[in-house]
């Protein structure tokens, strides 16, 4: 292990605060916990201690918890202070420790650490900032699994089954003339190997479906001006909303507002309608609206009851929900031509509205038998990994093939960070015992 700076952070809230957790993490850590704490005989216990400064002054009376290196978070030696989370005791203990030698820590300082001491792989890495930044129940699951490895375990598992598939092929390759080699070992990889390229296939689908947790599940309000879009994405926004943000950059033209409808982050987006213009301005808005049904992951299509049918955007994600407006001014003469009815007026059809929202979501998260990380980074892999195999399958030289999977597993590596180098004839020779 390289030896660093010692770094600090308040990793608690800002302050003042009921107790504030200073961290402390790097090969001084544990001179300055005595220094600052006294003596410690047991690691990772915590213990209630006067903290005092270099010229013996009180600056808290607080808990202090050792980890040595490499058990604990970063892998470094760490030590905590649980103090009291005043300003002043803040600014006196961080002062203090930055006269002991230490540094105020860069952003994900500490997680830098602990990737680069194996404590957490990339993938882990990913679901722990994740897990900082989720503001809704579904998020926060997916970050979770994602943090505790689920995922790199799913990741890892597939690259040791190349390798096996390497090593059987190897086999093949270098002992074919041997007696105890049954004929043509590789064989048997195959067919696993076709179910690995579908688990793929599986894996690179959820993650699109764990992209609309992470980002949300666009929902795109579309239909002729005085529609009533508007007011709906108001009520909406009234009831639902935990995290309103107009999104930066838009300008008037389109208006996102982010809800959290049980657990799941639902993006709603009112847009300009998609008509010929030669404004510029406007040209731009259309552009935009056109972009939005692009990536929508349902339309609602909104127009007055009764109004005359109107254009349907060219451009249509496979769910739509027709919606008749205006309930309170009248009944619709063509039932049929509706899928919902509202009116903003009074709130009638609010809640349908609502559900069918939620059950669209809910039925893309039901499809999918395990969680994908919602990450572009994780389908570019998985899809070049998919190719590799799907190469090793139609080939025919076994060389080559062994190649392909080689790339394959080197590409799901990329994941998590950590291309593993192969023992290839150890897997060899564990399996086959060879070695007569
Ligand atoms: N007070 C406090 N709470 C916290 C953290 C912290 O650093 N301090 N965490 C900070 O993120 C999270 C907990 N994560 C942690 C992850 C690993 C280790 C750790 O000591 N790992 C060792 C030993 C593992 C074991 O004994 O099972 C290791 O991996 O070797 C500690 C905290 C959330 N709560
Ligand atoms: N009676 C009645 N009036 C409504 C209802 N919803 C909207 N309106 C009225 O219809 C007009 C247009 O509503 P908006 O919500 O601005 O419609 P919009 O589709 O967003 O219109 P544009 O911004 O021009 O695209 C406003 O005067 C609203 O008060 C409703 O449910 N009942």
């Amino acid at each position: 292990m390289r030896t660093r700076d010692t770094i600090f952070a308040l990793s608690s809230g800002g302050t003042p605060s009921g107790v504030a957790v200073i961290r402390v993490s790097g090969v001084k850590a544990l001179t300055i916990a005595k220094q600052m704490a006294g003596d410690f005989k047991n690691k990772r216990q915590m213990l209630l201690r006067s903290i005092r400064s270099r010229n013996g002054e009180l600056i808290d009376k607080g808990l202090v918890l050792i980890f040595p290196g490499p058990g604990s978070f970063t892998g470094e030696d760490c030590v905590e202070f649980q103090l009291h989370g005043g300003r002043a005791v803040v600014a006196l203990a961080s002062s203090e420790l930055e006269a002991l030698g230490c540094r105020y820590a860069e952003a994900g300082e500490f997680t830098q650490r602990a990737f680069e001491n194996g404590k957490l792989d990339l993938v882990e890495v990913e679901g722990l900032g994740d897990l900082i930044s989720a503001d809704t129940e579904m998020q926060r699951r997916l970050a979770a699994e994602q943090m505790a490895g689920d995922l790199s375990g799913r990741y890892h598992a597939w690259a040791k089954r190349l390798t096996h598939a390497r090593a059987m092929i190897e086999a093949e390759l270098d002992f074919a003339d041997e007696e105890d080699i049954p004929g043509s070992v590789s064989d048997q990889i195959w067919p696993d190997l076709v179910s690995l390229r579908a688990e793929i296939a599986a894996q690179i689908q959820s993650n699109k479906l764990g992209q609309s947790i992470r980002d949300g599940f666009k929902v795109v309000i579309s239909g002729p001006p005085n529609a009533g879009k508007s007011s709906f994405l108001n009520l909406m926004a009234g009831r639902d909303v935990a995290i309103v943000t107009e999104v930066a950059g838009t300008t008037r033209d389109i208006i996102e507002i982010d809800l959290d409808i049980d657990g799941f982050l639902i993006r709603l987006i009112d847009t300009a309608g998609i008509r010929e213009t030669t404004d510029l301005v406007e040209q731009e808005g259309v552009r935009r609206a056109r972009a939005a049904l692009e990536a929508a992951d349902m339309v609602l299509l909104m127009s007055e009851i009764d109004s005359d049918p109107e254009h349907t955007p060219e451009v249509m994600p496979p769910r739509v929900i027709r919606i008749g407006t205006k309930l309170d001014l009248k009944r619709p003469a063509h039932p049929e031509r509706y899928d919902l009815l509202f009116s903003a007026k009074s709130g009638d059809g609010l809640d349908e509205i609502r559900a069918a929202i939620l059950s669209a979501v809910k039925a893309d998260w039901e499809s999918i038998s395990q969680m994908g990380a919602g990450r572009q980074r994780h389908i570019n892999h998985l899809r070049e990994a998919s190719n590799f195999v799907e190469e090793a399958l139609k080939g025919s030289d076994l060389v080559i093939r062994a190649e392909y999977l080689r790339l394959a597993a080197e590409a799901l590596g990329r994941i998590t960070g950590r291309v593993d180098v192969e023992d290839l004839l150890g897997v060899i020779f564990s399996e086959f015992c060879v070695g007569k």
